[in-house]
């Protein structure tokens, strides 16, 4: 039986170690994918574990946990260093969970339905399978990308069968050294290991080349579809901006301390940061990734098979045995590896999760420093700032301290374990000679003794080089395998943030809206019609039931209101960024009509009119970009010319014109003032530097050597000249003179907006934008606060000249008599819809004002006589009773 057993081993011993080898491969190759399911058990327990260690965590500088703590400001904070355990557990809860419980959330029932019941835009959580096809999809159905893939694993293949070769030269190369064959050497090494040089450097480059660009494609494919969805409508990046940022809460509450509320509580600290991560950095790491991924797997893979199977075919005997028991030993190895080796999935996103919260903090002190400043709110802001360091500082602290164990583990297995293993496998032939020619007949091996002795020599030196050489490659290639592991784990923590990323725009893409909205929602570019439509926040708030009322183009609506009733949640509906609902009786239709939304909205490659415009409190301030792309905003350059047929003249004239009626032509001259002293400020600089050109010619010729700080001059020269036109720098002294300036160029210059300009300022830029884009209707809501009253009155008028109907929140009576109708919310749910007679309305207004005023002046007066008279008649009774007593007397 063993016989039997053996002669067919011996038969087919080549098919058999293949198999096993392929067999082995993939076995390893399926725990690189399938590892992670396994270690979120054993990162729980890391956790576990280095949430004990960590409580008495002193790395962290001394200051950071004393100014927290001192703070005594973050909610939910001990401020007690005894009671490190509950920040700890907050803070574990908050690392344990991942970064964003959209994912844990569609997973965990009863939250789901409780948040769904909440926010109606949520739809059905999306099952993961769906997930993993999105970022997969985008690259398979790219050509370029698969092109790519295929080329560089072709240029793998030929280079390892390169890298084979340069194995065997090796062997040729020290063998012929060890029997001093100098001329055979030679040959060797430059008739075949040096030409052998050139294809593999050749193929070196190109597959680093390949892989970059492969990287840059897969960047630019993600980025493309998630941009186009992100800002596909003017409802979609509102309403994910809304949807992560909804909410009050800034730190986690300690004592209730539930997973759940941490979750949600550092999605809601982290959802702009998050966005910018997921929009950035995250799909520059996924593009990277992926992008060395073949590299990292087909080069081990390619390198194990042909160096296992170069290794089964060496003359050695046995070494085919002895590589497959190496496979076992690393198999098992890699088992044992596999238990401490931390969830680096998990590990990525937390990581990620808690840069994003850190970044987004700093973000808001430089959105609002001055506001801050001026509340002298930096201590509040470092104890915030402080806080979140010290997760982030907790939380790496954590992760080096997992890696650290298992690098050090994969370091000795790795280096030493499979090494020491190789090595012995290498040596069996020279120690065990005997064995290795047991087969061969002993006469023959009498009688060529010497001869066979220098063979044997010449033969094991070559195939030890050989062989020692193929093994490093294929541990080296299993090492790798290893570090793939870690890789994978760390592509798919990434790519599981962007399929959650994409997910939510998926669930906020406008069409869906629409679809729901359809039968309640009709376009009149000539109307505006509430019919039985409920004011309702995304947050559930009912401000009002039931509101209808109708405008038409021609007529002018004011809304007034106590503050909080809902005036700027009825612009919000209007305006498409929150949902139309259905009301709630079902006797009542609810319908909602309205000029089309979009300004660039384009049928047969034509705009149309703008039919409503939306003027906010805070105009919107487009930094970066010209004097003239701020005027026309949202239009686009190319719009503009379109309109004014390429005539750059004829369109600046228009908006100069514009500017004029606005007060605003100062602007105009400002920026050419400021266009000038950035001009001669170049002028100087590029003098200084011609001078500094000049007198290092001549120290060169002189053979001095100069030294100077010309490096920082050069830099300044890199000022942009904003279009200005500027003559040569040879002659800087007349440029200045010579330049032309026109208004061309103030339309053209760039400038912080938002910052240089005044509120004011901004409110009439903002106007000079609609009446650039002359709509029907506009929307004003509290628009002109910071503007004097005579411009408020002037920027009204010019408006309804130019036949705009206005829809306007104002607190001012002054503005009054520019509206025909008028929407009284009462603060309580209610509300009145009447023609409005201003002027009627405010001579009432007028009479009540009198009234109150002379109430106000006389009620202290008449108070003041009613107390008088009181205190008279109170003397009077008293002179009289005395009176009185005095006739008694005198009677009696
Ligand atoms: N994005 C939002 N999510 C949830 N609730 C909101 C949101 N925006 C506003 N609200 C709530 O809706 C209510 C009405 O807000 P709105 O801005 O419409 O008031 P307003 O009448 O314009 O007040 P004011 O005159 O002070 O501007 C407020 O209670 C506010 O808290």
């Amino acid at each position: 039986m063993t016989a039997n057993v053996l002669s067919f081993y011996r038969r087919h011993r080549l098919r058999i170690l293949k198999t096993s080898y392929i067999l082995l491969l993939f076995t390893t190759l399926y725990n690189v994918n399938g590892g992670g399911s396994n270690t979120t058990a054993n990162d729980r327990k890391d956790n576990k574990k280095s949430q004990v260690t960590d409580k008495n965590d002193k790395t962290l500088p001394s200051y950071q946990r004393n100014k927290i703590k001192n703070s005594g400001r973050i909610e939910g904070y001990s401020g007690n260093e005894d009671n490190d355990e509950g920040e700890e557990s907050d803070v574990q809860a908050l690392i344990i969970s991942p970064k964003n419980d959209r994912l844990s959330k569609s997973r965990s029932g009863s939250n789901v339905e409780q948040e769904d019941k909440k926010n109606p835009n949520v739809s059905e959580p999306t099952p993961k399978r769906r997930r993993t096809d999105f970022l997969l999809k985008i690259i398979l159905n790219d050509k370029k990308c698969l092109i790519l893939f295929f080329t560089q694993a072709i240029l793998l293949i030929i280079r390892t069968f390169l890298s084979l070769h340069v194995a065997t030269l090796d062997g040729k190369l020290v063998s012929s050294l060890v029997k001093a064959q100098y001329p055979k050497f030679l040959k060797i090494l430059l008739g075949q290991w040096m030409v052998l040089g050139i294809p593999a450097s050749f193929i070196n480059a190109l597959i680093n080349y390949l892989t970059k660009l492969c990287s840059v494609t897969i960047n630019r494919l993600i980025s493309k579809v998630l941009l186009d969805k992100y800002l596909s409508s003017h409802h979609t990046f509102y309403a994910v901006a809304a949807s992560t940022g909804v909410g009050t809460g800034t730190t986690p509450n300690k004592k209730d301390g539930s997973d759940d509320d941490n979750n949600n509580t550092t999605q809601r600290i982290n959802s702009v940061s998050e966005i910018q991560d997921n929009l950035t950095k995250d799909i520059y790491t996924f593009s990277t990734n992926t992008s060395i991924l073949l590299n990292q797997l087909l080069k081990p893979m390619l390198d194990l098979i042909l160096c296992s199977f170069k290794l089964l075919m060496s003359s050695t005997n046995n070494m085919g045995e002895g590589t497959l028991a190496l496979g076992l030993i690393v198999y098992g190895s890699n088992s044992i590896l596999k238990l401490i080796q931390p969830n680096f999935t998990s590990l990525t996103m937390k990581r990620a999760s808690l840069e994003s919260a850190f970044r987004s903090l700093h973000s808001n002190i430089h959105t609002h420093s001055e506001e801050i400043a001026l509340l002298k709110g930096q201590d509040r802001e470092l104890a915030n700032l402080d806080f979140t360091f010290y997760k982030l500082v907790l939380f790496l602290n954590r992760e080096i301290k997992a890696k650290a164990l298992y690098d050090l583990a994969t370091t000795f297995i790795i280096k030493y374990t499979w090494g020491a293993a190789g090595l012995v496998l290498c040596s069996i032939p020279i120690f065990f000679k005997g064995d290795t020619t047991t087969n061969l007949d002993e006469e023959l091996l009498i009688e060529d003794n010497s001869n066979r002795d220098k063979q044997d020599e010449h033969d094991i030196t070559a195939d030890f080089i050989t062989n020692r050489r193929l093994l490093l490659t294929a541990s080296s290639s299993i090492g790798r395998f290893v570090e793939l592991k870690k890789n994978v784990q760390q592509l798919r923590g990434v790519s599981l943030r962007l399929n959650e990323f994409n997910d939510l725009l998926d669930r906020n893409l406008n069409p869906q809206l629409e679809e729901k909205d359809t039968s309640m929602i009709e376009y009149n570019n000539s109307l505006i019609k509430f019919e039985n439509v409920p004011l309702i926040t995304p947050a559930n708030q009912v401000l009002v039931k039931n509101l209808s009322f109708e405008l038409k183009h021609g007529d002018h609506l004011l809304i007034i209101g106590p503050n909080g009733c809902g005036k700027s949640s009825l612009f919000r509906i209007l305006g498409g960024l929150w949902p139309v609902r259905q009301i709630d009786d079902p006797n009542l239709k609810t319908k909602l009509i309205l000029p089309k939304r979009s300004l660039n909205d384009e049928t047969n490659g034509n705009k149309q009119e703008c039919s409503i415009f939306y003027l906010p409190q805070k105009p919107y301030m487009g930094n970066r970009s010209t004097f003239r792309e701020q005027i026309i905003y949202p239009d686009t350059m190319e719009q503009f010319l379109q309109r004014f047929n390429n005539d750059y003249e004829k369109g600046d004239k228009e908006l100069t014109k514009i500017l004029e009626a606005l007060e605003l032509d100062d602007l105009i001259a400002e920026n050419l003032s400021l266009i000038l002293a950035q001009r001669s400020m170049n002028d100087q600089t590029s003098k200084k530097i011609s001078i500094q050109e000049q007198s290092q010619a001549q120290a060169k010729n002189q053979g001095e050597k100069i030294e100077g700080d010309d490096v920082d001059d050069r830099d300044l020269i890199m000022v942009p000249s904003n279009g200005v036109e500027t003559s040569s720098a040879d002659d800087a002294e007349t440029s200045s003179s010579s330049s032309i300036i026109n208004v061309r160029d103030a339309f053209d210059l760039r400038r912080n907006w938002s910052d240089e300009l005044s509120i004011g300022v901004q409110q009439r830029l903002a106007m000079a934008r609609m009446y650039y884009h002359r709509p029907k209707f506009a929307v004003l809501d509290e628009c002109t606060s910071a503007v004097s009253p005579e411009m408020e009155q002037k920027m009204y008028k010019i408006s309804q000249d130019f036949g705009i109907s206005l829809i306007s929140v104002c607190h001012r009576t002054s503005l009054w008599h520019f509206h025909n109708y008028l929407l009284r919310f009462d603060g309580k749910g209610g509300y009145q819809f009447n023609k409005f007679d201003p002027v009627k309305r405010l001579k009432e207004e007028e009479k009540l004002t009198e009234l109150n005023s002379l109430l106000d002046q006389q009620v202290p007066v008449w108070k003041k006589k009613l107390t008088d008279l009181k205190i008279a008649r109170r003397s009077n009774l008293v002179k009289k009773s005395q009176s009185e007593l005095n006739v008694t007397k005198t009677i009696a």
